[in-house]
């Protein structure tokens, strides 16, 4: 199974799904797409010889969502992108597309609801825990149905930066695993 990873930063969830797979190899991660030149996520891809592509605003929301460059993808795994996901794609990849949100949805999710303004809301609110959701991607924001939460508690005395490293830690312990049960369904659905 080829995953297709689509990230606009960091990488560090990139990072930790390539690490998995290599343990695991009948998965493996064969591109990394990204709309940000400057992401860091493009040296994880450089230092794991994983091929990338940059893709640019108007060929994805206006052109063909750079499906032929996608050919050999059997699963798309969003880990921090900013875009939203254009209907074409998802009708290429029905159910098989998959997203993590930094947050236990359907709260603090939607339009603008990234990054620390997540966890900035979830402190405002004085929520008692936070924690993240994996679930499928479809045509509104972090709506899809939902493959795996996990709750994480949040402190009087904590900051975004502080919350959204505790949820880091959630993200980076189950997202790959999360990942492998699912292609586990999808290939004990087609047998049927
Ligand atoms: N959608 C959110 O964007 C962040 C990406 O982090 P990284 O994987 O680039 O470090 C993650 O917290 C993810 O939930």
């Amino acid at each position: 199974t080829n995953l297709t990873i689509f990230a606009s930063g960091t990488g560090s969830n990139a990072q930790k799904i390539i690490e998995y797979f290599k343990a695991h190899p009948s998965i493996s991660v064969g591109l990394i797409v990204c709309n940000n030149p400057a992401a860091g996520v493009l040296d994880i891809a450089r230092d794991n010889n994983i091929d990338t592509l940059i893709i640019e605003r108007n060929r994805f929301f206006q052109g063909d969502a750079y499906l032929p460059e996608l050919k050999d993808t059997d699963i798309i795994i969003l880990a921090g992108f900013l875009w939203k996901i254009p209907g074409a794609l998802i009708r290429a990849f029905p159910d098989k597309i998959i997203n993590i949100h930094p947050a236990l949805l359907p709260k603090y999710g939607g339009k603008g609801m990234y990054g620390s303004n997540v966890h900035k809301a979830v402190l405002e609110n004085q929520e008692k825990e936070s924690g993240i959701t994996i679930h499928l991607v479809d045509e509104e924001y972090d709506h899809g149905r939902h493959l795996f939460q996990a709750k994480c508690a949040v402190n009087r005395e904590d900051c975004a930066d502080r919350l959204a490293q505790r949820i880091h830690l959630l993200e980076h312990k189950h997202f790959a695993k999360v990942i492998e049960d699912y292609v586990k369904e999808l290939q004990a659905t087609s047998l049927q």
